[in-house]
């Protein structure tokens, strides 16, 4: 049974015994071998499903250990700036541990599905007309002059509660994986995976994987080694131009002897259409920078053929239908109200 990271994990965690015990059952998702791209590039390819999560995102192991703290501490307000799974995600751990959650977003650059998840989770929700990283700056002045706690992976309990993919990582495969792949944004992800394998390395001796993160071309302010100040990709998720863990996520590149590199929307937009239809998993466009960059650094000769190589899907497609429905080429055959012209159809 799961019963959610904070119980599953808790040597692992800052917890104390006045730690609220909040779950939505987060954790413990899926790891599965991608058959198809495997034969395809030569490797041993595994997508860590986190759109299995409570809200469709990894943000719930984070969130779930964020918004414990912040009410241990006394908190009854969650603040965040986000591009819609951050926001989504804290909303609902607000509503579950009885908090209200206040979240600022880029107005008209949130994919619909996380739209309304905040909306339904009863969080207060400001547009702005700016991007992720403005509405970052202002959540944190907030949380500087408000009572209100500060969710967002600048907080230390976000990183503390994601490292907990890379134990189930490690236990789901039976060993590390070579390369481990991930989409960056903020890049908190892989600062935090790259903490839980060297903590799970620590105790179990298991060796450490290779860190392979994966920005979006026109988002790639740590590729490019600038801050990128109009941040542009069709992936939504990671249009960020000014990573709050910029240095802990070129740490963990420089540790793991890995890469962070960029990957264009034309790349993403390929995996995001070939995965569901080629291996059954559906999952969001910023996630699939973790496939196109897999694809990208075999076609690069930078993964050895027969590798053991794990990435990251961060988030469940459903979040953001719209983009799907623009980017598929098969539409829906409209027919009749009658069964055998729709079998002719088929016959034909
Ligand atoms: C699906 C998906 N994939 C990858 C990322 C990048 O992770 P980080 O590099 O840790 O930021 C995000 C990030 C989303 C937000 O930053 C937010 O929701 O505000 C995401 O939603």
């Amino acid at each position: 049974i799961n019963n959610g990271i904070l119980q599953s994990y808790k040597a692992y965690l800052p917890l104390t015994d006045k730690t609220p015990a909040l779950t939505l059952h987060e954790g413990n998702t899926p790891l599965v071998y991608l058959k198809h791209f495997s034969n395809k590039l030569g490797i041993e390819l595994y997508a860590k499903i986190e759109g299995a999560n409570p809200t469709g995102s990894f943000k719930d192991r984070g969130m779930v250990m964020a918004v414990a703290k912040a009410k241990e501490a006394g908190s009854n307000t969650v603040v965040c700036a986000s591009t819609g799974n951050t926001s989504a995600s804290a909303a609902a751990y607000a509503a579950q541990a009885g908090m209200q959650a206040i979240i600022v977003i880029p107005k008209g650059k949130v994919a619909l599905g996380k739209l309304a998840q905040a909306v339904m989770y009863g969080a207060k929700i400001v547009e702005i007309d700016g991007n992720f990283d403005d509405a970052l700056n202002i959540v944190k002045e907030m949380s500087e002059t408000m009572p209100v706690t500060l969710v967002n992976s600048v907080n230390p309990y976000r990183l503390a509660g994601q490292k907990t993919a890379a134990f189930e990582v490690i236990e789901q495969l039976g060993s590390v994986p070579d390369v481990l792949a991930i989409p960056v944004g903020n890049a908190g992800n892989i600062s935090a995976y790259w903490k839980g394998f060297k903590e799970y390395n620590e105790q179990h001796r298991c060796g450490l994987p290779k860190m392979f993160g994966f920005e979006a071309e026109g988002a790639a302010a740590i590729t490019q080694n600038e801050v990128i100040s109009t941040p542009e990709t069709v992936a939504t998720a990671i249009r960020i131009g000014n990573p709050a863990s910029w240095e802990l996520a070129v740490q963990a590149q420089e540790e793991s002897s890995g890469i962070i590199t960029s990957v264009s929307d034309e790349e993403i937009l390929q995996a995001f259409r070939l995965l569901p239809r080629l291996e059954g998993v559906f999952a969001e466009p910023g996630s699939c920078a973790s496939i196109a960059g897999v694809i990208q650094q075999c076609k690069e000769n930078q993964i050895s053929s027969g590798s053991k190589v794990v990435a990251v899907l961060t988030g469940n497609g459903l979040k953001d239908p719209q983009t799907a429905l623009d980017q598929v080429e098969v539409q829906p055959v409209s027919l009749p109200n009658n069964a055998k012209k729709v079998r002719e159809y088929f016959q034909t």
